[in-house]
């Protein structure tokens, strides 16, 4: 499929991960690519997609809780590719504390990445769809956390929480600007978070070795696997895609059936 030919779409947290995996399968259909992240690695991470893929890529070294520099982030794919149709915020952050050891710091940094960042990228992304007429697509990166908080991680709970509001408010404003505003809500993703989580929930749980707790929720699935990068991508593209025209406010999981509500 060439779905989205001469699009220009943002990724945020597009270097590795769910970020490259949603990144590659636009750019495969025939998209431009602006990927960002607050990793140096960006940049080398753009040129290798290009490659892989022939698209057009930028790679944009960018703090997402920054506000200047998500301004800067969309006014580069504007210069770059003129213009931006579709945004993914799908920078994310994640750790785990019991209750009376999770730091203000922590709570903190947790919001602000996974809540104000996606908000400050759907701003800056709306202001420009607006401003070129031409309407566009946001899709947030929320979490089966949006749904249900697990354990040891309220931060990251009402982060995930926090933007399926802001995802709904969002739409309503910006429905006859013809932008639509979706979330979607992975569920046990194979990625570099998922190994660091896997270290350190098991050694905090303690009756874990390496790969044993992801195993143990990965029992949980219906389907009995952990997802993978490209399951996700295939959700974000077809919410960006013409056929979803008519969808916006929702919430929706990529999850194996681990969570139904
Ligand atoms: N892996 C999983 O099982 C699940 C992941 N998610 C969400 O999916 C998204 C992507 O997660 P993964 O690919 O697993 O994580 P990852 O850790 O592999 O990648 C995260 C990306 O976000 C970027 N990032 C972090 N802080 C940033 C900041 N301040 N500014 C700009 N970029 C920043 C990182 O540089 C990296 O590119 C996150 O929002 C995460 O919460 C949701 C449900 C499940
Ligand atoms: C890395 C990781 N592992 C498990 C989960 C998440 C996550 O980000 C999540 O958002 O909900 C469950």
């Amino acid at each position: 499929m060439n779905r989205f030919k001469g699009k220009t779409v943002v990724v945020t947290g597009g270097n590795k991960g769910i970020g490259l995996a949603i990144a590659t399968r636009f750019a495969q259909e025939g998209a431009n690519l602006v990927i960002a992240s607050v990793e140096a690695e960006v940049e080398q991470a753009a040129k290798s997609l290009a490659e892989a893929t022939g698209a057009k890529t930028a790679g944009v070294v960018c703090d997402v809780t920054d506000p200047e520099a998500v301004k800067a982030l969309y006014d580069r794919a504007e210069k770059a590719f003129g213009g931006v149709d579709i945004s993914v915020q799908n920078a994310g952050i994640i750790t785990i504390a019991k209750v009376e050891d999770l730091t203000v710091t922590e709570w903190d940094a947790t919001m602000a990445v996974n809540t104000k960042g996606a908000f400050l990228c759907c701003q800056q992304a709306i202001r420009h769809m607006r401003a070129s007429g031409k309407g566009g697509r946001l899709i947030n990166i929320a979490s089966g956390q949006a749904r249900d908080g697990f354990i040891y991680t309220p931060h990251y709970a009402a982060s995930k929480f926090g933007v399926m509001g802001m995802t709904q408010s969002l739409a309503k404003e910006v429905a006859l600007d013809n932008i639509t505003v979706n979330a979607i809500c992975p569920g046990i993703i194979k990625t570099d978070m998922w190994d660091y989580n896997d270290r350190v929930w098991g050694k905090m749980l303690g009756d874990f070795g390496p790969g044993e707790l992801m195993a143990s929720w990965v029992e949980n699935i219906p389907m009995k696997r952990a997802g993978e990068g490209k399951d996700v991508a295939g959700l974000i593209a077809f919410l960006a895609s013409d056929d979803a025209e008519y969808i916006t406010g929702q919430t929706i999981n990529v999850d194996g059936g681990l969570i139904m509500s």
